[in-house]
């Protein structure tokens, strides 16, 4: 995987090169508490040296509601934010973010609402188990319920989202319910065609990212972050090994 990057900063035939990452769990290690989620460190500089580097986009791509991807991650500026799992974009400015705004319909707002009031019904009672609100969508938490709360919390919030989500997304101890249909692979390819990118790089670890992965061709390079099923080419054991990768990357690129 490593040496994979390394070759793609000496391809010349390689550009313009997109590299897009997933923040939770591919930069960042997962937290109990998603406010603390952090960048590793040692991601920050190799970020900013691919952000200034002559035919290289950097995108954060995330599950995340913008305003909290961008409050979080810190992308450096000239970065592509893709947040709530596609639905939302911005670009990071010297001062705040080029947005692209959401306006959801009146008939969405209402579901929303809605869907916020059930999902809380669905928490309630349950320890360990609470609901993000997100501008598009509402997020079950399940990470710090007991095993039967959470599986229980799980399949309600499913069948929720199969009544009143227009997409649903069960990804690592969470489930969202949207009222927008989006997804990575969707916005990532938006992203190429507008920038006219020859090779796309994409790093993920959730179920989530397989959109992303799918989107993609052969030529491009996949990277599953940690465990489990993928269509992902290669892989990283855990954002440590990702973040190593983006470095040797970062190094070789030409001055
Ligand atoms: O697409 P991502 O950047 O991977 O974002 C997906 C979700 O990330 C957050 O939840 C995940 O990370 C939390 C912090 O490490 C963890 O507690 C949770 O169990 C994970 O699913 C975020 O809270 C969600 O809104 C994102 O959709």
């Amino acid at each position: 995987m490593r040496s994979t990057l390394e070759g793609l900063a000496h391809d010349g035939t390689a550009r313009p090169l997109l590299v897009a990452l997933d923040f939770d769990g591919t930069l960042a290690p997962l937290q109990d508490d998603p406010s603390l989620s952090r960048m590793l460190p040692d991601a920050v500089a190799p970020l900013r040296t691919l952000v200034e580097a002559p035919g290289v986009s950097l995108a954060l791509v995330s599950g995340r509601a913008l305003h909290d991807l961008h409050a979080l991650a810190e992308g450096p500026v000239g970065t592509y934010l893709i947040g709530s799992h596609g639905a939302e974009r911005a670009r990071v400015m010297r001062h705040g973010l080029d947005r692209d705004v959401v306006q959801l319909t009146d008939e969405q707002a209402d579901r929303l609402a809605t869907l916020g009031a059930r999902a809380a019904e669905i928490a309630r009672g349950r320890d360990g188990v609470w609901v993000e609100s997100k501008p598009t969508a509402v997020v079950v938490h399940t990470r710090l319920a007991e095993h039967d709360d959470a599986r229980d919390a799980e399949s309600k919030a499913l069948a929720l989202g199969d009544e009143l989500g227009s997409g649903v997304l069960h990804g690592k101890d969470v489930v969202e319910i949207s009222v927008l249909r989006a997804s990575k692979g969707e916005a990532l390819r938006a992203l190429r065609d507008e920038l006219g990118a020859r090779v796309v790089v994409y790093a993920g670890d959730d179920v989530t990212d397989e959109h992303a992965f799918a989107a993609l061709t052969e030529h491009d390079v996949t990277i599953k972050v940690g465990a489990g099923d993928t269509v992902a080419r290669l892989r990283a054991a855990d954002p440590h090994e990702l973040v190593d990768a983006l470095v040797a990357l970062a190094a070789a690129l030409p001055t």
